[in-house]
């Protein structure tokens, strides 16, 4: 492909990842994948330069544009070069017509801006939502040691989480020998910390209640010494499907998953009881902290989809709380610095159950933020998280 017909096909692309977000399709990296499933005759240099245009785009844009040639007519002011493509080659863009309208660039809707204002994340912080994510794995003790998994892959380890290793973004590791044998797991660095506040040791009875693939699920099985039992939930057939493979091959017996019917969790999970040690409420949110791989996720999030998923969380939350023994802990995280899914969140929970009360954590990075901590890419150079450890009174 010319490079004009690589811009050409940057503005396809973003059309339809603009539709997608305002219909809440599918995301980015789908619709890429299934634009040059169609178009073989585009090498992999071809496909990498095109998804790196779409890419820089989106995080050029706070707001979803109008169209992707708005959005490609903005990166070009800040990238000139771009601009040259337009009006040359047969398959590139149109020429650039006066008064044509161009995307403005920002951090996200001013809406959200502020909200991340109002739970402190400033303007550094903010940038630094958007700015690329290294590809960091966690090794798994049980099937290989920090040693032999980051002198044969050539990487430094992390240092905070233990068990972290960190490599480049652009690092492929799905078909390497040591993933196929279970000896690491594509996890940040951030999630691996604040699965430490669970606490999971050997012999305990953890519920997952929001599994999804079971990235956690296998971390705590690891901290367990696969020793004891996760109950792994979810209501996504798929999400949770893939987690028995995948605990297969990391050597993880103690998981076992059980699929919900939204609406009904707790009908399903009448034979816990007030049983659990631990209940993790991984839950949904809006995802503001993984901004650096998901950056058109901010496009999609509107304050009454935010709402939402508050009063999810909210509800998760009572749920997982129904299911720990006296004196147990339910932990909530989420991969958002929104106050409304951190901070506030806990507080309402604590005052709908005055039994309750707050652990303080200490994780070997982040910072305490209310009655939690914090994890940012700015701060700790992980995506962004907040997660906080309520105990049940014995
Ligand atoms: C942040 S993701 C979980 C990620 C997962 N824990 C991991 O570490 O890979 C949130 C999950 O909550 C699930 N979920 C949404 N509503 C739920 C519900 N009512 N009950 C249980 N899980 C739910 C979603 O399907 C999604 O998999």
């Amino acid at each position: 492909m010319t490079p004009a017909a690589r811009t050409q096909a940057a503005i396809e692309l973003l059309d339809q990842i603009i539709a997608a977000a305002r219909d809440q399709g599918a995301a980015a990296d789908t619709l890429i994948a299934r634009y040059f499933a169609a178009r073989r005759y585009a090498g992999s240099k071809d496909r990498r330069a095109v998804r790196a245009l779409v890419y820089d785009a989106i995080r050029l844009l706070g707001e979803c544009p109008e169209s992707g040639r708005a959005a490609m007519l903005a990166l070009a002011r800040v990238r000139p070069e771009i601009a040259e493509h337009f009006g040359h080659g047969e398959y590139g863009p149109a020429a650039i017509a006066a008064d044509e309208p161009v995307a403005e660039p920002g951090i996200a809707p001013q809406w959200l801006v502020d909200a991340l204002k109002a739970s402190a994340i400033g303007e550094a912080e903010q940038a630094a939502l958007l700015d690329r994510a290294p590809l960091d794995i966690r090794v798994n003790p049980l099937r290989a040691t920090l040693d032999t998994v980051s002198g044969t892959l050539n990487a430094e380890p992390i240092g905070a989480p233990p068990l972290g290793v960190r490599l480049p973004a652009d690092s492929r590791l799905e078909h390497h020998p040591l993933f196929e044998a279970g000896a690491f797991e594509v996890q940040d660095a951030g999630s691996q910390i604040v699965t430490l506040a669970t606490g999971a040791a050997p012999g305990m009875s953890v519920v997952d209640l929001c599994a999804g693939g079971g990235g956690k699920t296998l971390a705590m099985a690891a901290m367990m010494a696969d020793r004891g039992q996760i109950l792994a939930t979810d209501t996504d057939r798929a999400r949770l499907s893939r987690l028995p493979a995948r605990a297969e091959r990391a050597g993880v017996t103690i998981a076992e998953t059980r699929l919900l019917d939204p609406g009904l969790e707790s009908e399903a999970l009448t034979d816990i009881g007030q049983s659990a040690d631990v209940v993790l409420v991984d839950a949904p949110c809006s995802g503001t902290g993984t901004w650096r791989r998901n950056p058109e996720a901010r496009w999609r999030l509107t304050p009454q989809r935010l709402r939402r998923l508050v009063q999810i969380q909210a509800r998760l939350l009572d749920i997982g709380a129904a299911l720990v023994r006296p004196g147990g802990a339910l932990v909530h995280i989420v991969c958002s610095l929104l106050d409304d899914e951190g901070a506030a969140q806990i507080d309402a929970f604590l005052d709908r159950h005055p039994d309750w009360r707050a652990e303080a954590l200490a994780l070997p990075a982040g910072s305490v933020h209310a009655k939690g901590m914090r994890l940012t890419p700015a701060s700790d150079g992980t995506d962004g998280f907040f997660v906080a450890r309520l105990v049940r009174a014995c």
